[in-house]
């Protein structure tokens, strides 16, 4: 990272405003997948062992400016207590007169959570006016939310400009290594994207197209590139907006020599349940009323071939349904090789982070990114305002 990190500072005694993502998901109230918050362990133990004063700020779903008891921050709390093994200190606003009283008495090494810094309208739209008022709780500002980083908001981006600013060991840990595998990849280097939503992949294939061997494209995403070669793809999804584009990537891919791998077979459903009908078809047997649901077994095989022979694979996106289980073979063999694989595999986040666990094989990957949105804009090639606005080394 070119940017500093709290390991360049002196931060005992100090009173630290460290930006988390505790973004987690919630199921009634309970936290049903903490990793975000285990990931943020080393940053915060790294402040306590140093004497800082620890003021802990993150969102959490997206309440749109306004206090929504199901979005505080308090099962937070609680969970990163038993995580620390110590108390931590909760406020039920995230500025204010009764907030600062509470950062005021923080002893060195201890820590305090604000409430959801999405409460306040100026959040969302780096208000300078909020970033000034998080400011006034500390003496520094730490940026440990890597997953927030592509948000330009008052407590990722506009505080950094009233205080000093550095980074987090995560986000420091999240940029070196996807800094170093897309910047310098070991190859061959293949990225496997897939998903639902083509808009939001687009930008991310194009850059890929400039720095990959191998890309690889399943999950909803492959319905607009086979349908753009001419394909009948019944009901799947497609973003007949993006048709002529899809073909330029598969040109482009061509003409600088780089392997584009789309679906040879595809399990079809007409129906989008676990008992619904299904059938394996070639890419140009898509019955017109059924749609695409997973990629089949012969794309399972190629796909896989090609992943276990990597030096470097990236993966964004499921290849299929993988939610429900006769549609999560594809996405299934594509985790399952990425563990096999022996090069160095990375997952993207969102869903395929998800995936992965699912199937009991997060533990075989090298990296999990906490960034969904974060980590495919910095895949894009884009800069992150959450990383721009802190310290150069
Ligand atoms: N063939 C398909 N038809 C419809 N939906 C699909 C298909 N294949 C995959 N999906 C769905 O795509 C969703 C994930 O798409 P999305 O584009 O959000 O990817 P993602 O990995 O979550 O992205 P991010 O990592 O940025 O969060 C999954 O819920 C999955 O069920
Ligand atoms: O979950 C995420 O990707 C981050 O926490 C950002 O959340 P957002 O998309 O609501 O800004």
């Amino acid at each position: 990272m070119n940017k500093k990190s709290v390991r360049d500072i002196d931060v005992a005694g100090k009173k630290v405003f460290v930006r988390v993502d505790f973004n987690v998901p919630l199921e009634n109230g309970a936290i049903t997948d903490d990793t975000r918050i285990r990931e943020t362990l080393p940053t915060i133990n790294y402040l306590i062992e140093k004497g800082a004063k620890v003021i802990l700020a993150s969102h959490l779903g997206r309440p749109n400016g306004e206090f929504v008891d199901s979005l505080r921050l308090t099962p937070v709390a609680a969970r990163l207590s038993e995580l620390l093994g110590k108390p931590v200190a909760k406020a039920d606003e995230a500025v204010g007169d009764a907030v600062k009283a509470k950062a005021d008495v923080l002893n060195n090494g201890d820590v305090l959570l604000l409430e959801n810094v999405r409460f306040y309208p100026g959040e969302e739209k780096n208000d300078p006016e909020l970033a000034k008022q998080f400011a006034a709780l500390a003496d520094v500002f730490v940026n440990d939310a890597f997953g927030a980083a592509h948000r330009a908001h008052a407590s990722t981006e506009g505080i950094a400009h009233f205080l000093p600013a550095v980074g987090g060991l995560l986000m420091e840990k999240e940029l070196d290594v996807l800094g170093k595998a897309l910047r310098n990849p070991e190859r061959p280097f293949t990225a496997i994207v897939g998903g639902s939503k083509v808009k939001d992949k687009i930008g991310v294939i194009e850059n890929l197209l400039k720095i990959a061997d191998n890309i690889i494209i399943g999950g909803g995403l492959s319905y607009t590139f086979l349908k753009a070669q001419g394909y009948e793809i019944g009901k799947s999804l497609l973003d007949k907006d993006r048709l002529e584009l899809s073909l330029s990537f598969i040109e482009k891919a061509k003409e600088s020599g780089v392997n584009f791998l789309l679906p040879v077979d595809i399990v079809v459903t007409d129906d989008f349940s676990a008992d619904a009908n299904t059938q394996i078809v070639g890419i140009d047997g898509i019955p017109a009323d059924w749609e695409g649901i997973d990629i089949g077994p012969k794309t399972r095989e190629i796909y896989a071939d090609v992943i276990k022979s990597s030096k470097l694979v990236v993966w964004n996106g499921p290849m299929g349904v993988f939610e429900i289980e006769p549609f999560s073979h594809g996405t299934r063999a594509v985790a399952q090789a990425c563990a096999e694989a022996e090069g160095y595999t990375v997952i993207g986040g969102g869903d395929s982070a998800a995936a992965a666990e699912k199937f009991g094989l997060a533990d075989k990957m090298d990296h999990i990114s906490t960034g969904g949105g974060a980590s495919l804009e910095f895949m894009e090639g884009k800069a992150l305002p959450g990383v721009v606005a802190l310290q150069d080394k």
